[in-house]
């Protein structure tokens, strides 16, 4: 079989992934994990690893250089790159919301500080909602609380950042989980070892409503 280049996210994914790997039967040696190498062949998988940003997962997934890759549905849904989704992973659960704060009143405009400007913008339009949109890197419960926006577009998970901070969740957005993707060509030049990585990843990943 053709070997795979996979490009994996780095950070809060990568743990999850790494042991949805395992699972699926993928001899990933314990050295992967404990290296800081950003490309790591792992020859009994016949798979060549890429460590990557996660927001960069689905370039190199478009560009070709890696042939598929693991990534959040948020960073898809921003990123709108050219590329196939091939599988719910269900792993990284956490869903994108709209928040802010609880006395907070209906302007003309209103303020919306996101990391995801284009996936927010898309949003409020749908809604017919005006909004200014501010994009902003990180630290987004911040800008409701200094004046800088009045409302957030973020992820939530255990909901702790919002109630530290005062914040009240006031819609949800969507579900998020971890995709794995494929770059179009290799989807079918390679798609005998693709295939294979889908059926025992979907040995693995429990059945259930896809989000
Ligand atoms: N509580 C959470 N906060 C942020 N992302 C989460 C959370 N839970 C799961 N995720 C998933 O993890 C991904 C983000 O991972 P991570 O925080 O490592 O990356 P990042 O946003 O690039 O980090 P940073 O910019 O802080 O280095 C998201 O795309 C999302 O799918
Ligand atoms: O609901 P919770 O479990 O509290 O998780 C949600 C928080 O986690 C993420 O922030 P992150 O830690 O990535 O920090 P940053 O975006 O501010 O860099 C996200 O942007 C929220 O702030």
């Amino acid at each position: 079989m053709p070997r795979l280049t996979v490009a994996m996210p780095k950070g809060r994914i990568f743990e999850e992934a790494v042991e949805l790997l395992r699972r699926a039967g993928l001899a990933i040696p314990p050295e992967f994990e404990e290296s800081r190498k950003l490309i790591i062949p792992v020859e009994e998988a016949g798979m060549d690893f890429i460590l990557a940003k996660p927001v960069d997962v689905p370039t190199y997934v478009e560009y070709g250089v890696a042939d598929i890759g693991v990534v959040g549905k948020d960073v898809l849904l921003e990123e709108e790159r050219d590329v196939y989704e091939l599988l719910d992973l269900k792993i990284s659960a956490c869903r994108l919301s709209v928040a802010g704060l609880p006395d907070w009143q209906p302007t003309d405009a209103p303020r919306v500080a996101t990391k995801f400007p284009k996936l927010a913008s898309r949003y409020f339009r749908e809604q017919g909602a005006q909004v200014e949109i501010i994009k902003l890197n990180g630290s987004i419960e911040l800008a409701p609380l200094i004046g800088l926006a009045d409302r957030i577009v973020d992820i939530v998970s255990t909901g702790q950042t919002l109630k530290d901070n005062g914040l009240v969740e006031l819609e949800t957005i969507t579900s998020i989980t971890s995709r794995l993707i494929a770059n179009r060509v290799s989807y079918r030049m390679k798609s005998e070892a693709i295939d294979f990585i889908i059926d025992k990843f979907s040995t693995v990943v429990p059945k259930g409503v896809e989000v």
